[in-house]
């Protein structure tokens, strides 16, 4: 077991990282929430799994539980599901010394945070992260968000939780593929942080080597992320390091309507990056063989046909790096230094070419 504490000046919180606390969910969440209302959200993959088993828990220790189940899968990160949700909130009683646990992956602590944040201006919030995406990245930092239409994360909120759980059981349930997803969040991470880490991803072979390593995933990803966001909670300047291969990510992924995980993008799109910035001299050509590697070690996508469709370019207006027409682009010079490249978007199609 370990602990990540995160603290920014308004708010403090740790992200608990324990492979038996899905049997102490009570304890933990009385150890930072005195008895209220919960709604406790999941999605219909986990809550058929772990919905009763942690509702129980909750009851036990003597809190009112109202369960919320929507649809797996991103199509629920939208305003109008978060409009449900708040409204069933509403004719439940919901007041705004309540609380709001998402028991799910990153769409539903996405979605979850994005409901917390707005209802009667925001109420208590905790994730209790079950999939490897949410273990290693999106539980922590406060970034919530819903798509819009076709732009992903258009609208959300920083909101940083009271508590995160964090333990890999929940990972026995978990398919490869969207195990793998996670696992490029994990990449990405280690090519930001250090040699070390980078060196561990580099034993990583196969999905069975994730699932045995998940613990240690998830601290060493955590603690980087935690560093980055105590420093920058709102994205002004060095957390903008997180979204490397996020700008040609997020479009992709939104292009390929479904049949491209969010990690699964995020993998093709640090390739993508890496190699053009291999051109500009920013990068090395060898840093782009070594994420290769790592990714395709583990089954994930390295190159997509839809860069530099005309529809990736109208894309790249909504990522938020980009300020008045000019994107921060996030690439690495080495491993554990990653810089900021500016470049207009009108000269996007060239650098992409
Ligand atoms: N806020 C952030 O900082 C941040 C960071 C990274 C990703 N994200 C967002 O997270 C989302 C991707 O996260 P994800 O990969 O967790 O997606 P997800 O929440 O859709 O989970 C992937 C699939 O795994 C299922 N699942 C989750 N836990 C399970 C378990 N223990 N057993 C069985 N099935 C389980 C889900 O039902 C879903 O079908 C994207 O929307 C992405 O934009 C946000
Ligand atoms: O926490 C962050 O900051 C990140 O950028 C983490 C990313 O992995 C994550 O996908 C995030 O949701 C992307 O945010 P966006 O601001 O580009 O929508
Ligand atoms: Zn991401």
């Amino acid at each position: 077991m370990s602990t990540v504490h995160v603290s920014f000046d308004q708010k403090a919180y740790d992200v608990k990282i324990n492979n038996t606390a899905h049997t102490q969910i009570g304890s933990e969440i009385l150890a930072v929430w005195s008895l209220r209302k919960i709604a406790l959200l999941t999605d219909s993959h986990v809550g058929p799994l772990y919905l009763t088993a942690t509702q129980q828990q909750l009851e036990a220790a003597g809190f009112d539980v109202l369960p919320l189940q929507v649809p797996a899968g991103e199509q629920s990160k939208s305003l109008t599901v978060a409009g449900e949700l708040i409204a069933k909130m509403a004719a439940a009683g919901f007041t705004r010394g309540d609380g709001l646990i998402a028991l799910g992956g990153g769409v539903i602590g996405d979605l979850g945070g994005v409901v917390a944040s707005l209802y009667m201006r925001g109420i208590s919030f905790i994730q209790i992260a079950t999939s490897l995406t949410a273990q290693v990245d999106s539980s922590v930092g406060g970034k919530t968000a819903v798509n819009l239409g076709n732009t992903k994360n258009i609208a959300g909120t920083f909101y940083q939780p009271d508590l995160v759980l964090v333990d890999s059981t929940y990972l026995d349930t978990l398919t490869d593929r969207d195990l793998v997803e996670g696992y490029g969040e994990v990449v990405k991470t280690s090519a930001l942080d250090s040699q070390e880490f980078f060196d561990f991803t580099g034993t990583i072979q196969s999905t069975q080597d994730i699932r045995a390593h998940a613990q240690k995933l998830s601290q060493l990803a955590i603690a980087y992320k935690a560093k980055i966001v105590m420093h920058d909670e709102k994205e002004s300047g060095q957390r903008q390091y997180l979204n490397f291969g996020h700008t040609i990510g997020h479009a992709i992924e939104l292009l390929a309507h479904g049949n491209l995980r969010h990690g699964e993008a995020v993998a093709i799109g640090m390739i993508a990056m890496t190699e053009r910035m291999a051109r500009e001299d920013v990068s090395s050509d060898d840093l782009t063989n070594a994420l290769k590697v790592r990714l395709e070690a583990v089954g994930l996508p390295t190159s997509s046909n839809l860069i530099g469709t005309p529809e990736f370019f109208d894309h790249l207006i909504n990522d938020k790096k980009n300020r008045g027409g000019v994107l921060n682009l996030v690439a690495l010079k080495k491993i554990g230094d990653p810089v900021i490249i500016q470049k207009k978007l009108a000269d996007m199609p060239t650098f992409i070419k």
